[in-house]
């Protein structure tokens, strides 16, 4: 699978913006051979948040756009996330479609980061957000979903050999972004396809470095600060051989580590 990641700057509370250098990237990447394109986190608004009333996707122009788009250059797309108003709120939303231009995921993220008002202004997901493409089960969560191990781990042992990463993770912090992604990779034998934005918007510098990591852990791709397009080339067979290795699927202990689960606070 060629998998080509979109690191680019986004206009904050600037939808059409947004939308035609999304386009120009898509085309970019579907003429350079991509099978699959990955965007970033929110990449409709930016943290816009307290603008979602009058910016965030109502009438589904994401899920129409996405489709229609992979379908016409036969390209799956993971579409980062985008700020949707659902009928109990706003959502922080990743879409995938499949080269037949069909909808395969619809992933709210699950973990609300306190630190850019997230717990404010968006709902949390519940999905688990795995689903096939072309006969791989892969994974998609969202930037700071990246910090709960076990969320992770849930993707892997519902079959994800690939977990699609879109992110906005501030330059601040980005040493822990490599680190987490790397250890995620790691610890769950599978691909790790992450991408972050560059730029920044009125409270955070991001940090770029979109990555796409092998399930024994090497980098294969690092774009460091530079905005643009990344491509790399995942060859699923890795993910056996690392896994029949060090065979920790089959040596964890799941029962162990539930007898030690505190019950739950009254
Ligand atoms: O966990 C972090 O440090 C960054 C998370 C974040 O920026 C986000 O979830 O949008």
């Amino acid at each position: 699978m060629k998998v080509a990641c979109v690191q680019m700057d986004i206009a904050f509370g600037e939808p059409e913006t947004n939308f035609r250098k999304v386009t120009e990237y898509l085309e970019e990447a579907a003429q350079n051979g991509a099978e699959t394109i990955v965007l970033p986190e929110m990449w409709n608004t930016g943290y816009a948040l307290t603008e979602l009333e009058t910016l965030a996707d109502s009438s589904h122009r994401t899920v129409g756009f996405l489709k229609e788009f992979a379908k016409k250059h036969g390209v799956n797309i993971v579409g980062g996330s985008v700020s949707i108003i659902k009928e109990d709120g706003f959502y922080n939303t990743m879409y995938v479609v499949n080269k037949d231009g069909e909808l395969v995921s619809e992933y709210d993220k699950a973990h609300r980061f306190g630190l850019m008002d997230e717990h404010i202004h968006l709902q949390e997901g519940s999905g688990l957000g795995t689903f096939e493409l072309q006969g791989v089960v892969c994974g998609g969560v969202i930037c700071y979903d990246i910090r709960f191990p076990e969320w992770i781990r849930a993707q892997a042992l519902n079959g994800a050999k690939v977990i699609f990463v879109p992110a906005e993770w501030p330059a601040a912090r980005i040493d822990h972004w490599k680190v987490l992604l790397q250890a995620r990779a790691i610890e769950n034998q599978c691909f790790i396809v992450a991408v972050n934005r560059v730029g920044s918007d009125p409270k955070n510098a991001f940090g770029g470095s979109s990555m796409v990591i092998a399930p024994w852990g090497e980098v294969r791709l690092d774009m460091a600060m530079q905005e643009g397009i990344g491509y790399a080339d995942i060859d699923l067979s890795e993910v056996e051989e690392v896994r029949k290795r060090i065979p920790v699927f089959t040596d964890r202990r799941e029962a162990l580590y539930s007898s030690f689960q505190k019950p739950a606070a009254e």
